[in-house]
C-alpha cells in the first residue's frame, strides 16, 4: 500500500504548512510501516524533504540543462531531496511526447515516476512508456469527496486489467478519496496505492486523516 499526498497549491499545503503536513506524514509512515510520500510545490520541496518524509515533485519537465525558462529540471528536483515525481496530473497535463521526454529525464536522475491518467485507455497508453506506476484519476471526481472506488469502481478494475495487458506496472488511483474505507475499496479493486490531496491537506488534522487512510 502506497499513500501519496499531493499538496497541490493549497494554502494549507504551502510553506510552513507544507512542512507540518510532511512531518505528520513522516510520523504516520514511521508508526504504521505504511509507505507515505508527500508531493509539495517545487519551491517547498527541499524544506519538505529535510523533514525526512519521502518526497515527490508534482511534475518535472523533459529537459536537460540550458535555456528552458520556468521549466522544472529533474536534476534540480533530485538534488533538492526528491526521490520521485508525479507526471501528467490532470492539473498539469502533458502531451504523450512530453510524458515520454519527462520519463526519460526523470530516469536519468533516478527519480521514481508515477504517471497520472484520466481513464483505463489512457492508463494503458502511458503504461506502454513503462513508468514506475500509473495513477488513474477521473478529473470530474477530484476534490469532490466522492471516491472513484465507489463512484465508478469499473474505472479501477478496467485500468488494472488493461494495464496488465501492456506491462506489470502497478496501478494507483485517486480522486475523491477521503477515508480508510475508500482506500480499502480501492485496494480490493486491484489498486496498489492511492493519491490523496484535499482529504488530507484541507482536513483539521492531516495526521488523523492519514492515519485513517492507512489503518
Ligand atoms: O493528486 C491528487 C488527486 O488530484 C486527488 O485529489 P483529491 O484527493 O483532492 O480528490
Amino acid at each position: 500500500m502506497f499513500l501519496l499526498v499531493n499538496l497541490k497549491t493549497y494554502e494549507a499545503g504551502t510553506g510552513d504548512a507544507a512542512v507540518r503536513v510532511a512531518e505528520a506524514a513522516r510520523d504516520v509512515a514511521d508508526e504504521t510501516g505504511v509507505r507515505v510520500a508527500v508531493a509539495p510545490q517545487a519551491v517547498d520541496l527541499r524544506a519538505v524533504a529535510e523533514t525526512g518524509v519521502e518526497t515527490f515533485a508534482q511534475g518535472v519537465d523533459g529537459i536537460g540543462y540550458g535555456s528552458s525558462t520556468g521549466a522544472i529540471h529533474p536534476g534540480a528536483i533530485a538534488r533538492a531531496g526528491a526521490t520521485g515525481t508525479l507526471l501528467n496530473h490532470s492539473e498539469r497535463r502533458l502531451r504523450l511526447a512530453g510524458i515520454d521526454d519527462a520519463l526519460n529525464a526523470a530516469r536519468d536522475v533516478s527519480l521514481e515516476t508515477v504517471v497520472c491518467a484520466n481513464n483505463p485507455a489512457q492508463s494503458a497508453a502511458v503504461a506502454a512508456l513503462e513508468p514506475d506506476a500509473v495513477a488513474v484519476e477521473p478529473p470530474e471526481l477530484i476534490g469532490t469527496g466522492t471516491p472513484v472506488s465507489k463512484a465508478d469502481p469499473d474505472i479501477i478494475t478496467d485500468t488494472v486489467d488493461r494495464v496488465s495487458e501492456v506491462s506489470d506496472t502497478p496501478v494507483l488511483c485517486g480522486a475523491g478519496i477521503t477515508s480508510g474505507d475508500d482506500v480499502e475499496s480501492a485496494l480490493e479493486l486491484g489498486a496498489e496505492g492511492v493519491l490523496v490531496a484535499s482529504g488530507v491537506v484541507k482536513s483539521e488534522s492531516p495526521r488523523d486523516a492519514m492515519l485513517d487512510l492507512v489503518t
